[in-house]
């Protein structure tokens, strides 16, 4: 059966090669290999040297010159590597290219990432989600799959390879069936999905989604505002699904807030694709709170790529509260003025000390109950037109008949407020 293989079970010692085409670029690709290597050692790859490349002459084959490409890969064995990491995307005949000439495994950003993914994946959703994209991108690249599997069987032989052909047509085939019952399996899963969250929708509360870069800290804050226990942890991804939870703000009114997965550079289009279900629930909110690792060094790109992402998916014309998390860990105060003067609608908070909490639920609830009022009202039978008002513009949180009195407990928007005001009672 046709199955794709984990790369820790197949490396263990890498280099990693970021090409940059741009003499200015350096800086950025050199932060990128920073991640990658994180990346990469989340997956129980050892890391022997992270290499910057500037290229100049790009050969199409290689996507570095040809010459550059030779060098590398003499390295890399001077190394003592089993594996070549791009930070760029290959493409299927590059990536081949590479491994032909070099017998090293050779790996892009992209490949990372689904492997990162597919260890995280817990719901049943996920693992399929995960499942279809790895599906999906190893498809053009079946061959190489088998020029792998002949090298670990101690292959190349006549033999070994004629099998492997023969053996490819099928494993297509059946590729390509796995890949039509993922997705039916994926539709049965998100209907299930669809019906849990339309029965949330009959509950009027407003509805937040906490976003941000990976390692943000929104599994944490979503645990603090919510004295929950969502799994936060100092990984990369450690949240690939999305959970919900009610909070209540300090007036006592509840809102619903929902946990998301992590945003990354140069994320692998597919799989932003087959995360859209997932990042619906972000599309769906009442509004955003964007939340920035303000202790690391390059919080700036982190908020323009979170910001550029919901924008692809959506989401950009979102409310949304920033938040620049993490405050406890600034050591550089030049870098946090540089971030109040640069985002200054933002709050400064620390989910792990508290500093800044209030001044975040104060602006969530600014954000939310502004512009309405809660309101608990005695209506006579004659003003039923009031209650089905309040349904038409605001939210009815309860309704009871006692006698010819309806009793009610809605939001509504203030401007409204004044043609309710003389049924008001005291909860
Ligand atoms: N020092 C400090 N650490 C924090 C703070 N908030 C979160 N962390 C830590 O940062 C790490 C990442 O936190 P998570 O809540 O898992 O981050 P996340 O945004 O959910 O990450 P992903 O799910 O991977 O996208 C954890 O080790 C947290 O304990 C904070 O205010 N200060
Ligand atoms: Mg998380």
């Amino acid at each position: 059966m046709f199955d794709i293989q984990d790369k820790p079970n197949m490396v263990e010692r890498a280099l990693l090669i970021g090409a940059f085409f741009k003499r200015d670029d350096l800086a950025n690709a050199t932060d990128l290999l920073e991640e990658l290597k994180d990346l990469v050692e989340t997956l129980g790859i050892s890391v022997a040297e992270t290499l910057p490349v500037h290229v100049r002459d790009m050969s199409p084959r290689y996507l570095t010159g040809s010459g550059k490409a030779e060098e590398l890969m003499e390295h890399a064995k001077e190394l003592g590597c089993d594996c070549i990491i791009f930070d760029n995307e290959l493409s299927p005949g590059q990536q081949r290219a590479w491994e032909e000439e070099s017998k090293l495994c050779v790996i892009d950003r992209q490949e990372v990432i689904l492997d990162i993914f597919n260890l995280r994946a817990k719901t049943r959703e996920a693992r399929l989600q995960v499942a279809l994209a790895r599906m999906e991108y190893s498809m053009p690249r079946l061959t190489r799959m088998w020029a792998h599997l002949d090298r670990q069987r101690g292959g190349g032989t006549g033999a070994a390879r004629g099998e492997g052909e023969a053996q490819l047509e099928i494993d297509r085939r059946l590729a390509n069936k796995r890949i039509d019952k993922l997705k039916a399996d994926l539709v049965e899963v998100r209907k299930q999905r669809d019906t849990q969250r339309k029965e949330r929708s009959r509950v009027p509360v407003p509805h937040g989604a906490i976003v941000g870069y990976t390692n943000a800290g929104k599994s944490s804050l979503l645990n603090a505002l919510t004295e929950s226990d969502v799994l936060a942890e100092d990984k990369l991804f450690a949240t690939l699904d999305t959970s919900t939870r009610r909070m209540t703000m300090p007036d006592g009114q509840h809102i619903l807030l929902t946990d998301t997965v992590g945003f990354v550079r140069n994320l692998p289009h597919d799989l932003v694709q087959s995360f859209r279900a997932t990042l619906e629930e972000t599309t769906l909110a009442d509004f955003l709170i964007h939340l920035v690792d303000a202790s690391h060094p390059s919080a700036a790109t982190f908020y323009q790529t979170t910001t550029d992402v919901l924008r692809e998916i959506g989401a950009g014309d979102k409310k949304v509260v920033l938040a620049f998390n993490k405050v406890d860990l600034v050591t550089d105060q030049t870098q946090l003025n540089a971030l109040r003067h640069q985002f200054s609608d933002a709050v400064f908070i620390s989910v792990k000390t508290g500093e800044g909490m209030d001044a975040l639920l104060h602006r969530i609830h600014e954000l939310i109950f502004d512009r309405v009022t809660r309101l608990n009202v005695q209506l006579p039978m004659h003003r039923l037109d009031l209650l089905a008002l309040a349904h038409a513009e605001g939210k009815v949180l309860s309704e009871e008949y006692e006698g010819e009195l309806a009793n009610v407990e809605c939001l509504i928007p203030k401007r409204l407020a004044s043609r309710f005001e003389p049924f008001a009672v005291t909860p």
